[in-house]
């Protein structure tokens, strides 16, 4: 389904923020891997954690769900045997669920999105996981994967490269607790989105299992024979989505009131509050609770990506509009994702009307404060955060951008549009 954005000059209203893709995704893999039963509060509803939920029960968990909590009887460390894994075109999911079949005899991930998962790498994951005994069948280190795992697969020394993606090492960090070795684990060449290994720490603590950290992250210590702890959880709201909603009412005159997004969070992509700030963009962030009195006035900033992966696209998005040239730098881990988020989201933003250029890990955006033409169709290459980012375009064009298959936003963020929508904003579904 396509999506119309029609300009729309101003945002108001009150939206609570959805709940974390991240935390969604950690929880119920932990509970998962927990022997006893675990409630997990507020857990998130979208396409990549409908697939871990399809997962985790396909190897045995037992989930019962009403409106506001998931209950979950996990596996603990015996996962029941399954041929076949499908998990959409959820990275996360498949990188933290590569670690867990290797506890089983052989396990295939099917290839259901050949444009999109399907040309994601994993090789660093599939070199660490054979070098600790696994057997793996891939295509250049592609889906679909056959990985054959059960009792060859052994801790002890283990190295994977951090420098395509930050989930291998989670994966990793999730799956050597459960061996009998105990573990050391060094990172490899540079740590992409660092931050979010911090959120794999958390959680793991929360499950109540050991590890030692570096500071840098770089080595870990994981004693062997540990058993995850069944626990309550409550996830928190997701800023990577609410980046999306906040870029957008940083770009119209707008009031915009965004509750559940903590201070104190370990997303990385809270960053993106102090990023408008400092575009100038007027915003308060207090109790959870971000107040954006936009008036489409931004300056250009200069940024470390990194720090926020999942946020960069909207900020972008935002910098379209700013007075002078913003600079997102050390981000070339973007072209790993759902698509080539430098390339292939450029290549949409250029259409819109958007002047921008690519060095291999920078995007850089002169921006338009007068406005971009827009009018124009894009694509979104099944890619949930272009999506929104071109819709936050779209807000601001001087004429309306189809966005097609902007049902991809699902992936993520399936009531994305509505909130637009409850914010005012012109948005409209067509076939
Ligand atoms: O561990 C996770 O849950 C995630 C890690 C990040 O990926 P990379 O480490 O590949 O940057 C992020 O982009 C993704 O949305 C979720
Ligand atoms: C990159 C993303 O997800 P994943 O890697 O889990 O597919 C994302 O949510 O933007």
């Amino acid at each position: 389904m396509d999506m119309i954005v029609t300009p729309t000059p101003r945002l108001a209203g009150e939206i609570q923020a959805l709940s974390s893709k991240n935390y969604t995704t950690r929880y119920l893999l932990v509970a998962a891997l927990a022997e006893g039963t675990s409630v997990i509060r507020y857990p998130a509803h979208s396409e990549d954690s409908d697939a871990l939920r399809r997962c985790v029960r396909d190897l045995g968990a037992v989930l019962e769900e009403d409106e506001e909590k998931i209950v979950v009887t996990g596996f603990g460390n015996h996962p029941k045997p399954v041929k076949e894994l499908d998990v959409g075109n959820a990275g996360a999911v498949l990188r933290f669920l590569m670690a867990v079949a290797a506890l089983l005899p052989e396990v295939t991930f099917v290839n259901k999105y050949p444009e999109s998962l399907g040309k994601r790498p994993h090789d660093d994951l599939i070199t660490a996981l054979e070098r600790m005994g696994a057997k793996i069948d891939h295509r250049e280190g592609k889906l679909p994967i056959t990985i054959r795992g059960g009792d060859a697969v052994r801790g002890g020394k283990i190295q994977v490269s951090g420098s395509v993606s930050s989930q291998f090492l989670s994966a990793l960090l999730f799956l050597t607790p459960l061996l009998a070795e105990d573990s050391e684990i060094e990172v490899l060449n540079d740590l992409k989105s660092k931050v979010v290994v911090g959120q794999t720490l958390e959680v793991l603590a929360q499950a109540g299992i050991v590890v030692e950290a570096s500071s840098d992250l770089m080595h870990f210590k994981v004693p062997g024979g540990q058993r995850y702890r069944a626990q309550e959880y409550v996830v928190q709201g997701d800023y990577p989505g609410s980046a999306a909603i906040l870029a957008a009412a940083a770009v119209t005159d707008s009031d915009v009131v965004v509750h559940r997004l903590l201070e104190e969070s370990k997303q990385g992509e809270r960053a993106v509050v102090d990023v408008l700030k400092a575009m100038g963009t007027p915003l308060t962030h207090k109790d959870g609770v971000v107040h954006v009195q936009g008036n489409g006035k931004l300056r250009a900033v200069e940024f470390d990506g990194d720090e926020f992966t999942d946020g960069v696209l909207a900020m972008v998005a935002a910098a379209v509009f700013a007075e002078g040239t913003s600079r997102f730098y050390n981000v070339e881990n973007l072209r790993f994702k759902e698509c080539d988020r430098i390339t292939d989201y450029l290549a949409e933003l250029r259409k819109a009307g958007a002047n921008v250029e690519e060095k291999r890990d920078e995007i850089i955006v002169h921006g338009r404060p007068e406005g971009v033409e827009g009018g124009v169709t894009i694509d979104a290459h099944f890619d949930h955060r272009v999506i929104m980012a071109l819709t936050v375009v779209g807000l601001r064009a001087k004429a309306p951008l189809t966005i097609k298959d902007a049902h991809h936003v699902a992936k993520s963020y399936p009531n994305y549009f509505d909130h637009l929508t409850a914010l005012g904003a012109n948005v409209r579904w067509t076939e």
